[in-house]
């Protein structure tokens, strides 16, 4: 599998007017990973991304999608499929009217049927765009993403608004172009949804590159928690916490295992109960929290 990255950003630079959204940001995305693009609100997340799909000129720095000029689109926009924050369809048209519409604009080929069915709007696809439910909308968007099946797919807060089994949907079939090779750029506000799928993170703030990495490598910068409650009187405790607002013993560890096993071992000698035992490591929610702090 080729190495040359397929998004390369290099020292973006976006103002608008005397406001710096995006300050020398640069990072990569590689062939046939999930790189997710998250961060605080207002972080400059959708305005990178609008100059990385050609929407927008850069202040300065370069962006290059498959070595080329995003906004060459005539070379790029047949191997890229966007899903973005809002839909722009028009509300007259039927559904299958939309997605053809996409597969013309794009240049790609695809069975206009296929698609709806991976979508689940077969059975919508000649009601009109303005008589769908905002999770049949969202379907719609996604549908025009992935029409043709292209190399490389734009997903913004797709699952916004999705119900659970619209959600595992939309996941399995980006799991199942994943297998085939594409590469996903993701952004979301469920961090859950990035913790579990992303090969990478870039996390941003305030226009720059906060953090990078693989979620291990976000998340092993901070310590895990135990906590639990202790009943009156009982014995010293094994290591040293803090007791939180609800009078719940905290204890950060990086040490997880070892704290536990140590913490468990005194509790059974000592016969005592640790009440409301929580034990885990480090999210991607608490990476958020931190920053700024
Ligand atoms: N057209 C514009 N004119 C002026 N300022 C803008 C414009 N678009 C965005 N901004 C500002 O640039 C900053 C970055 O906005 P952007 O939409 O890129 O952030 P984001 O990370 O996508 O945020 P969110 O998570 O809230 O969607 C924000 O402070 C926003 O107010």
């Amino acid at each position: 599998m080729s190495t040359t990255p397929v998004i390369a950003v290099d020292r973006l630079n976006l103002t608008y007017g005397d406001f710096h959204a995006v300050r020398d940001l640069t990072f990569e995305v590689r062939p046939g990973e999930l790189y997710a693009l998250l961060g605080t609100n207002g972080a400059g997340k959708t305005s990178t991304l609008e100059v990385v799909e050609g929407h927008r000129n850069p202040t300065s720095g370069t962006v290059r999608v498959f070595g080329n000029d995003p906004r060459n689109r005539r070379v790029v926009r047949p191997r890229v499929g966007v899903m973005l924050q809002e839909s722009g369809f028009s509300p007259d048209l039927t559904v299958r009217e939309s997605v053809g519409l996409i597969g013309r604009l794009t240049r790609r080929t695809d069975d206009v049927d296929r698609v709806l069915d991976l979508v689940d709007l077969t059975d919508r696809a000649g009601r009109q765009v303005s008589q769908l439910s905002g999770g049949e909308k969202r379907r719609l968007d996604f549908a025009t993403a992935i029409y043709g099946t292209p190399e490389l797919i734009f997903l913004d807060e797709p699952t916004t608004g999705l119900d659970i089994s619209s959600r595992d949907a939309v996941w399995a079939t980006v799991d199942r172009m994943r297998e085939n090779g594409a590469t996903i750029v993701l952004t979301t506000h469920y961090l859950e949804e990035a913790q579990q799928r992303a090969d990478r993170i870039g996390l941003m703030h305030q226009g720059t590159l906060h953090r990078e990495g693989t979620v291990a490598e976000l998340t092993r910068t901070l310590p895990a928690v135990i906590r639990f409650s202790l009943p009156t009187a009982a014995p010293t405790l094994p290591l040293s916490g803090d007791v939180d607002a609800d009078g719940r013993v905290v204890v950060e560890t990086f040490t997880l295992q070892q704290d536990l096993h140590l913490l468990l071992r005194w509790a059974q000698e000592n016969a005592v109960e640790l009440r409301d035992l929580q034990a885990g490591p480090t999210r991607l929610d608490d990476v958020f929290r931190a920053i700024g702090s």
